[in-house]
């Protein structure tokens, strides 16, 4: 492709969804083109329909031969189609935008038909429906002839798209397997959260049907035990986002280092600590909406000092239904404390949102992540403790044990307990520095002393544990 046609003749191939979406945006920003299509005359359907009924339709030879610029709008099992015009194609940029999972590769396969051609696999990574945005998404843009390259490039700025050199046209694998990805990092955190549901699920069907004192009737599972089951699933994934960052900093005041080795295992969950915060804030507003709906003296009499078990008054007389019935100091904060521990949850999340993590510094990050986040678990294991105490002050231990509120507050208690040790001033002095780089006695030197603590690079920057405590 010689590179001095800054005006190439374009042709979008393919009259479908992607097609219209990128022939709109050619319209909009005055950049001439035509589509082709097996049929030109057919009366065109479906959305951005006006877009082809405005522009030129050409056959498929007719558009192809007069172009210089190919852009295959097809599904890669019709690439056959060009076969028809084959013998002027040689020279021509060929675009593979194809995304199709399982099968060859588009632009292999163009480059195996059409050797003389100049293939390239460009637009991919852009959806039609972001395509008709203003803003438009990035386009990447890979190829062995980079002149071809270049022209795409300009091409799509020409059309307001922000473009990125690919490089070779090897690389297109990598474009594909990007758009191909379905929830990339989501496996593990998924599996864990479905076996602690799993545990929760079980053991509080079991409590709550046969090992209680009195046992609940079957009609109190879809909402009464639903909401105990979603609780703990919720404090325990909290916790558990929260705990291996503690973990590590106890690792590495041990070890004098920021930088230690730890097993697999703990690596894994470190990576997976911003799903699980995240299951914790799905499960804690569904925790909310089932609580909101059950307040009433019938399911948690310990916040309505009148009516004892929502029966009768302290006196003996059954209570007015319809009167006014007022919760005691403890049935609101636990209230509070609740609505807090949400707040401060909903806020982590809104942090972790690509573009408001984009705008935070460092340090702001890490109020919201840390401290935020110790926040929240504090009044988490508050909530559940107001909600329980006044239960279990009239229970002996071993009654109070096996209840799941407690049993799922053990983690949060753990993971609490730690982060109270690690804010005491001389243990947080010490970690912060070792964060920024202090080593001990046993990590003065080498690359991996025997301990297995790895050498501290030279700039000091930090290592693959940036651990926020
Ligand atoms: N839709 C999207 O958001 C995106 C799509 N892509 C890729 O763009 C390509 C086109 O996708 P899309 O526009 O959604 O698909 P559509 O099914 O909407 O359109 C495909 C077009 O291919 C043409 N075509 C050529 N030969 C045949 C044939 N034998 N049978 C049927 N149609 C044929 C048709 O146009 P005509 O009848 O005029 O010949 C048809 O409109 C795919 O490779 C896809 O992976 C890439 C990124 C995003
Ligand atoms: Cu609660």
């Amino acid at each position: 492709m010689a590179e001095d046609s800054s005006h190439p003749r374009i042709c979008i191939l393919g009259t479908g969804e992607f097609a219209r979406a990128l022939g709109a945006r050619f319209r909009r920003y005055g950049v001439p083109f035509w589509f082709g299509s097996r049929d030109p005359a057919r009366r065109p359907t479906g959305l951005l329909k006006e877009v082809i009924e405005k522009s030129t339709v050409k056959n498929v030879e007719e558009a192809c031969t007069e172009s210089d610029i190919i852009i295959l709008a097809i599904h890669r099992r019709h690439y056959g189609l060009l076969e028809r015009c084959e013998t002027h194609l040689d020279d021509k940029i060929l675009v593979d935008v194809s995304n199709e999972p399982g099968s060859e590769l588009g632009f292999e396969r163009l480059a195996t038909m059409f050797p003389k051609c100049a293939i390239t696999k460009a637009f991919n990574t852009a959806s039609s429906r972001a395509m008709a945005l203003d803003e438009g998404p990035c386009v990447y843009v890979c190829g062995n002839d980079e002149a071809a390259r270049r022209v795409l490039l300009r091409m799509a700025a020409r059309i307001g798209l922000p473009a990125v050199d690919y490089g070779r046209l090897g690389n297109g694998g990598a474009l594909e397997e990007q758009v191909n990805r379905l929830f990339p990092g989501w496996g593990w955190p998924c599996l864990v959260v479905m076996v602690i549901s799993a545990f929760w699920i079980v053991f509080a069907a079991c409590r709550a049907f046969k090992l209680r004192k009195n046992p609940y009737s079957p009609e109190r599972l879809p909402t009464n035990v639903a909401n105990k089951i979603v609780g703990a699933i919720a404090a325990t994934c909290l916790g558990m986002a929260y705990f291996p960052g503690c973990l590590v900093a106890f690792v590495q005041l041990a070890r004098g280092s920021k930088n230690v080795d730890l097993p697999k295992i703990i690596d894994q969950w470190l990576g997976i600590r911003q799903q699980l915060g995240l299951f914790a804030l799905i499960l804690a507003t569904l925790h909310v909406i089932l609580s909101l709906v059950l307040i009433s003296p019938a399911y948690f009499p310990h916040w309505y000092p009148e009516a004892i078990d929502g029966k009768r008054f302290a006196n003996g007389t059954p209570p007015d239904p319809l009167g006014p019935i007022r919760m005691t100091w403890i049935g609101e904060t636990v209230i509070l404390l609740g609505a807090l521990a949400m707040v401060a949850l909903v806020l982590i999340g809104i942090a972790t949102l690509p573009a408001i993590s984009r705008s935070l510094g460092w340090r702001e990050w890490r109020c919201v992540q840390s401290h935020m986040g110790f926040a929240c678990l504090l009044l988490t294991t508050c909530h559940v403790v107001m909600r329980g105490a006044p239960v279990w002050l009239n229970k002996s231990v071993k009654d109070v044990i096996p209840t799941v509120s407690f049993l799922s507050l053990l983690l949060p208690w753990l993971t609490v307990g730690m982060r109270l040790v690690l804010y005491t001033p001389c243990l947080y002095r010490r970690v912060a520095r070792i964060r920024s780089g202090e080593f001990s006695k046993y990590a003065d030197s080498g690359s991996a002393g025997k301990d297995g603590i790895k050498k501290e690079t030279d700039d000091g920057a930090v290592g693959d544990l940036s651990i926020v405590v």
